[in-house]
């Protein structure tokens, strides 16, 4: 379709405009593996306590782009600055995973990263203590202060999984949890790194309805609740809808949209970038243009949360998602990782700051 969306796309409500407190602000963000590229100038403008989505068909880089804010990849081109509460503005590009964590960035994986041996309070207070003063020596030698910042880091991970609901299981083991609550400890153990961007990609994926409802009204929590800043990744589109200020939608690498849910779910370009992504997307978003065009006729109000694009990847995409993490992780390989953008001591890095105990291909 060829549109030019930093103008048409970006314009109205839901742009970010110039004028705003930017918490993140990735600019022409550039990155190649080999002749590959997976994200083509991509700007990120993300606003102090927004929910903002980034949407795309299988492939289109999004995952790419989480790796890329978080220091597991680095683009080749392009800046990204993060402005912390204080004011303080600092350059991300090329920082390890465990520096950008602990500047105020954190995340979750698609594919589940918890040390499933242990049990589900042990991992977020992994995750607290690295935010403690204490260091080795006075916890080797249970020093006073590294008795206080035990205490307070398991005051903390208690705090924090009673938020997600996981009170009354903190003692089970976390590879026994079910799908969903392994998500609500993923999402736990980031908060417990006390971030001011948690960044979650696919929490709905292989969760169930009523699962979903609660990720739905978790993400509300943490952005009212805690104050912090949430950058989703998401096929399930009507959660999406839900819970996202604005949505940014991403294509083959390029940012083809941005603005708010409404804005975006008509938005041509990527109405077709969700045709062209499989046969079964298509159907679907025709079936529901198709739908709405004969509501709108008949002069019926739509529910707001029924939008065009998401049903199309609320359900089908939603298994493509995972056959496309599968694919992407062996089309993925390690060397072609470290050619060109190389996946900077991710394992060690995040595994030390409880945010990943086995970071391999980012997903
Ligand atoms: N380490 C890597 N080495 C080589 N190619 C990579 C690497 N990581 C990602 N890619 C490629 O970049 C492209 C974008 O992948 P990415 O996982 O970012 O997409 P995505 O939008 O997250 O997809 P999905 O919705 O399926 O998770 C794909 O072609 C993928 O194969």
């Amino acid at each position: 379709m060829g549109t030019d969306v930093k103008n048409e796309a970006t314009a109205g409500s839901g742009s970010a405009d110039a004028g705003a407190d930017l918490v993140l602000h990735a600019s022409d963000l550039t990155l190649r593996f080999g002749g590959l590229t997976v994200l083509d100038k991509v700007d990120v403008r993300m606003r102090r306590g927004e929910v903002l989505a980034v949407i795309g068909p299988n492939g289109a880089g999004k995952t790419s782009l989480f790796n890329s804010l978080t220091g597991a990849y680095t683009p080749q081109e392009g800046k990204i600055l993060f402005r912390s509460k204080d004011g303080d503005q600092k350059s991300l590009l090329g920082s390890k995973p465990h520096i950008v964590n602990r500047v105020g960035l954190a995340r979750t994986f698609q594919n589940i990263r918890l040390f499933s041996a242990l049990t589900a309070l042990e991992n977020v207070k992994i995750a607290a203590e690295t935010r403690l003063k204490a260091g080795p020596v006075s916890i080797m030698l249970g020093l006073p202060n590294a008795r206080k910042a035990e205490r307070q880091s398991d005051e903390r991970a208690h705090r924090l999984l009673r938020f997600v609901g996981l009170e009354s299981k903190l003692n089970e083991i976390a590879g026994s949890l079910s799908y969903g609550d392994q998500r609500s400890l993923e999402i736990a153990r980031a908060l417990a790194t006390d971030p001011q961007v948690l960044l979650l990609d696919e929490p709905a994926a292989g969760t169930n309805p009523t699962e979903k409802l609660e990720l739905e009204q978790l993400i509300r929590r943490i952005n009212t609740e805690l104050g912090v800043s949430v950058l989703l990744i998401e096929h399930d589109m009507r959660l999406v809808m839900s819970v996202a200020d604005r949505v940014m939608v991403l294509n083959f690498g390029k940012r083809i949209a941005e603005g708010s849910p409404s804005e975006v779910q008509q938005h041509p370009a990527v109405i077709e970038a969700y045709l062209g992504a499989s046969s079964e997307d298509a159907e679907v978003v025709q079936a529901v243009i198709a739908e709405q065009r004969a509501s709108e006729e008949n002069d019926v109000a739509r529910p707001a949360a029924a939008p065009a694009v998401a049903a199309g990847g609320a359900d089908a995409s939603g298994d493509a998602a995972s056959d496309g993490a599968e694919a992407s992780d062996e089309d993925a390989p390690e060397e072609a990782a470290s050619a060109e953008a190389a996946p900077s001591g991710a394992t060690t890095d995040q595994a030390a700051d409880g945010a990943s105990p086995d970071e391999e291909s980012g997903k």
